[in-house]
């Protein structure tokens, strides 16, 4: 731990959001400036994971817990090779960590990989702001880079949005790789890596999986080379209007079977003829409840979405593929949490049954997979 970490009194620094309201603290992590997508995360724990999951890619999260750091970061929780998060906002972050697993405090984390945040600020008063006038792009300044906020204002709007991002093959595996099946191999599945968090194909390997981790920009023929039971499609950063659907299109013509979670429920949703919107202010945390409708069960679940489905909850429809339903909504909103077609084996959920971090309520969706692939082969 270096000094720093102690409390010694760090940079002023500014979040200056795109609507003109601004907070002043000090520096947090690298000092410097960020641009991105102002969200914010509601968990009270799981910060590493948060941090490391490529889905937050362009994006400034704002912690609502309002402490943090606490457990510093160890070697074992990173749910990708880096950090993604484009910069971070915490209230109070802890100035000694303490944990058997700490290896190294989150400030010198983020220091060593660049990323640019801000703390001591009212993070309750940004997140309601977020709340009341949507999500919207913001700055964070530190050093060298502040100037006068007319100044950076005007840096802020020059920031790309993220309606209509394509941004799944910035973060994406370049090569393939294969996960092993922990114990007996019973499937293979092609696991298309739009921004695949570490958590996901160990879940598929613990239950007999040999996945198959392709790049975003895999083709059905790189599918099908793997000779797959199932194919997955993964969570993943940016807007899902701009992905290309020739090759999910193609897996469901072939009826193989699918399962596709976050952003791989949008481009599902997509395939199938449903639109995709911007939601006002996204769910990011890992208290969400939602509701299976297959089942009337209620789980707890980790979510981190911008968009959603627009699909209707009340009637089957019927798209290319047969007829498909929401099979999930989440009781805090309404929003469609969850497709499945009726006719042939393919489902999605909008949010994260891997559960890294978060509660496993979710985790029955890997088996349902299995069992789609199980009832192919009978
Ligand atoms: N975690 C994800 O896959 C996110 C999907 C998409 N980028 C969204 O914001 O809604």
């Amino acid at each position: 731990m270096t000094l720093s970490t102690r409390g010694a009194a760090k940079a002023p620094a500014v979040l200056v959001l795109e609507d003109g309201r601004t907070f002043r603290g000090r520096a947090y992590g690298a000092v410097g400036e960020t641009f991105g997508e102002a969200v914010f995360n509601t968990g009270m724990t799981g910060y590493q994971e948060t941090l490391t999951d490529p889905s937050y890619h362009r994006q400034v999260v704002v912690m609502t817990a309002p402490h943090v750091g606490n457990t510093g970061v160890n070697d074992e929780d990173d749910e990708s090779k880096k950090i993604w998060v484009a910069g971070y906002v915490v209230r109070d972050p802890a100035r000694v960590p303490s944990n058997w697993r700490s290896s190294r405090s989150l400030d010198e984390q983020l220091v060593d990989q660049g990323i640019v945040g801000i703390s001591s600020i009212d993070t309750r008063a940004l997140t309601r702001h977020l709340r009341e006038r949507g999500a919207m792009r913001v700055g964070i300044f530190s050093g060298d880079a502040l100037a006068d906020e007319e100044t950076l204002l005007a840096r802020v709007k020059e920031a790309p949005q993220m309606v209509g991002a394509a941004l799944a093959a910035e973060v994406a595996t370049e090569e393939p790789y294969v996960v092993p099946a922990i114990g007996e191999k019973k499937f293979t599945v092609a696991a298309i890596d739009l921004g695949i968090k570490g958590m996901t194909p160990h879940r598929m390997a613990e239950r007999g999986i040999e996945v198959h981790v392709l790049p975003a920009t895999a083709t059905a023929e790189d599918v099908y080379a793997v000779a797959p039971d199932g194919v997955f499609l993964s969570n993943g950063p940016g807007d899902p209007s701009t992905v290309d659907l020739t090759v999910i299109k193609d897996v469901l013509a072939r009826k193989t079977p699918l399962f596709g979670i976050c952003f791989g429920n949008q481009i599902l949703g997509r395939a199938l003829g449903f639109g995709t919107y911007k939601l006002k202010y996204g769910h990011r945390g890992i208290n969400q409840p939602v509701q299976d409708r297959t089942t009337g069960k209620v789980e707890v679940t980790a979510h981190n979405h911008g968009f959603a489905v627009d699909a209707p909850l009340d009637k089957v429809s019927e798209t290319p593929y047969g007829r498909a339903e929401v099979s999930h909504v989440c009781l805090n909103d309404d929003v469609v949490e969850g497709l499945q077609l009726l006719d042939q084996p393919a489902f999605s959920v909008q949010y994260h049954p891997e559960a890294a971090a978060g509660p496993h309520d979710a985790a029955y969706l890997f088996d349902r997979f299995v069992q789609l692939m199980e009832g192919q082969r009978a």
